[in-house]
């Protein structure tokens, strides 16, 4: 590694450095390869969290240890050797999510908490796409307009909409108001018979059932199927959406919660500069 480098990422704990080269290392005796899976939440976890989601972006390192990992995994796999992949795995919807990661070409993108999902190529992302039944269709119709009348009254609250889901942000509201739009809208969710998931001053409602625990235990054995390689996943998050991934690590794996709150997660990182920081020494592991 180059003094610049060194200057740039300051060295991590040594238990978390420890940690990183556990999982870049050979998984144990019997297994002699397998595909290593970097699985990243983005918002809060890359990008620091802002009023304005239309405006988030990756900070510097991040985006530099993001680039680095995407470029290792696209390089051919040697005879013999590991493969890695990365994804990132986000509440925000496909479209929304690959155009504020700019995510390099091969990345998996995992958006709307797992109702959707694809990947990115040199054209652009080619996106499993994702169907609603028609009963699902009006459900999130009557959702929309339920949402919408959660935040009517209450300055600085809005509505998001998603494919599958209607989101209810509350970041830019007091905290009373804050209070009455989550209530109605769990409410509102138990009126359709749906789930609200609350995140960082976010309740989602969504129309399809899903989590990002399944969603990374899809991608998990996806990289199985079409490797026929033990796959281990190193998974970073901030929110309470991101602990249903780590409640799916196993032996092997590495879960890794970004920032402040109770977790699930076995080892936790300041900020998203700190967590590029153990991206880079997983790169620098991984390049050899
Ligand atoms: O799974 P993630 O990638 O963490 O996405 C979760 C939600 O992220 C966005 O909301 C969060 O970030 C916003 C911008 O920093 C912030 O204003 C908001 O308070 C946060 O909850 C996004 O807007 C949501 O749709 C995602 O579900």
């Amino acid at each position: 590694m180059n003094e610049a480098r060194l200057s740039a990422h300051p060295a991590p704990r040594a238990d978390l450095t420890a940690a990183v080269l556990g999982f870049a290392g050979p998984p144990d005796a019997a297994t002699s390869r397998c595909a290593r899976l970097v699985a990243l939440d983005f918002d809060g976890t890359l990008a620091p969290l802002v009023d304005d989601p239309a405006t988030s972006a990756m900070t510097p390192a991040a985006r530099a240890a993001v680039d680095r990992l995407a470029t290792l995994a696209a390089r051919p796999v040697a005879p013999g050797g590991d493969v890695l992949r990365l994804a990132l795995v986000s509440g925000r919807n496909l479209t929304d999510l690959a155009a504020r990661s700019a995510a390099p070409a091969g990345t998996y993108l995992v958006g709307s908490h797992g109702a959707e999902s694809g990947r990115v190529t040199a054209h652009g992302v080619d996106a499993v796409p994702l169907r609603l039944t028609d009963a699902q269709a009006l459900t999130l119709e009557r959702l929309r307009e339920g949402m919408q009348d959660a935040v009517d009254g209450r300055r600085g609250a809005w509505v998001q909409d998603k494919p599958s889901a209607a989101v209810l942000h509350t970041r830019r509201c007091s905290a009373d108001d804050a209070l009455a739009a989550v209530a109605d809208a769990d409410a509102l969710a138990a009126r359709l018979g749906l789930h609200a998931m609350h995140g960082k001053d976010v309740v989602e409602v969504a129309v399809v059932p899903t989590s990002k625990g399944i969603a990374v235990e899809r991608l998990r054995e996806e990289t199985e199927e079409d490797t026929d390689l033990r796959a281990l996943l190193l998974y970073a998050g901030d929110d309470t959406t991101d602990e249903a991934a780590f409640e799916v690590l196993g032996p092997g794996d590495l879960g890794l919660k970004v920032g402040p709150g109770p977790t699930r997660a076995e080892h936790r990182v300041a900020d998203a500069d700190a967590l590029a920081a153990l991206l880079e020494r997983l790169a620098d592991a991984l390049e050899g």
